[in-house]
């Protein structure tokens, strides 16, 4: 494998008049974890089912593991798990004999579909619900078992489109274990996220996509350093967010922000002043706001 396992560079995608890539650029290091991040609707989703040979770019080149995306589709397709889309999980089976069932189809033996499927419900913290239907399963071991159906053939690239949306916290961070896990094994993760904490937690490098191009690019210091050095947070009596201001952080900046925002909040507004989160980063580089507190910060700043 090349020292990049994913390699995109001028992408262009247009579903009739809606231009959804705009000659796009990516590189990801070989057994990085990878998180793509960007409105709803920016292109993650159409991103990935062009880098998993699902639809074809208009313009550009795309290589996964040196392979390209268009003329070399049944390589890629050999180098690629993608989970959510394939890896049906049937809800009358068991957990163990969805493995076992997937196991088989991908070429094993009996003996092996039964080590794969063991090794792959430890893994996956699945074999205590081995024996039970999948339909009896929740939302987090549902999304294990898909997980581990699409890592039987342990190909060197994983798509994860939205791997965590729905699950409760809880669920969220053992999954992230688990990707973590995968990290270990030399796996390249490729994941969509719109939970920005996530990107945050397990990835090496995050990219922001918006507009169709990328428009920013690093680790979560590198992208979180860009907003500024501290925000200024405001903040009721009753310690609800009311508006936060990214600062350089010298005394000069600080000051002068503040004197700024003199009367414009009421009497006992409290002032906070911390590092940069990734939801600054994200407000910053596209504009948009992914929860209710942030929505009602918008419209006081
Ligand atoms: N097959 C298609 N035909 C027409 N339009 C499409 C098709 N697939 C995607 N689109 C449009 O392309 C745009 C990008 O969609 P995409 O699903 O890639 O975005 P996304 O970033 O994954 O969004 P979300 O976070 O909401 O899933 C949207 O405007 C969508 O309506």
């Amino acid at each position: 494998m090349t020292a990049f396992a994913i390699e995109v560079s001028g992408l262009h995608k247009s579903f009739g008049k809606t231009a959804v890539l705009k000659g796009l650029d990516l590189s990801v290091p070989a057994g990085a974890i990878f998180a793509l991040l960007g409105p709803n609707g920016a292109g993650k989703t159409t991103l990935i089912h062009i880098l998993s040979t699902l639809v074809a770019p208009d313009e550009g080149a795309a290589r996964i593991a040196g392979h390209d995306v268009v003329r070399a589709r049944n390589e890629v397709k050999r180098s690629i798990s993608l989970t959510g889309q394939f890896a049906a999980v049937d809800e009358m089976l068991t957990g163990e004999e969805n493995l076992r069932m997937m196991c088989r189809l991908s070429g094993l033996s009996g003996a092996e579909s039964r080590v794969r499927s063991a090794e792959l419900l430890r893994q996956f913290e699945l074999e205590a619900a081995a024996g039970k239907r999948a339909r009896t399963y929740s939302g987090g071991m549902r999304r294990r078992l898909d997980l581990a159906i699409s890592l039987i053939a342990s190909r060197p690239v994983l798509f994860l489109d939205e791997p965590t949306t729905g699950l409760d916290t809880i669920s969220r961070r053992a999954l992230w274990d688990m990707i973590l896990r995968l990290k270990e094994h030399g796996i390249t993760v490729f994941l969509t996220t719109q939970y920005l904490e996530e990107a945050d937690e397990l990835a090496d490098r995050i990219a922001v996509i918006n507009g169709g191009r990328i428009v920013a690019e690093g680790t979560a210091e590198e992208l979180k350093a860009r907003v500024g050095g501290e925000v200024i947070e405001f903040r009721d009596a009753a310690d609800e967010l009311l508006a936060s201001i990214p600062t350089s952080g010298s005394a000069a900046d600080v000051r002068k922000t503040l004197n700024e925002m003199a009367g414009l909040f009421p009497e006992g507004t409290r002032i906070g002043i911390r590092k940069p989160s990734m939801d600054d980063v994200f407000v910053a580089l596209t504009g948009n706001y992914t929860n209710s507190a942030d929505k009602k910060e918008a419209a006081i700043s």
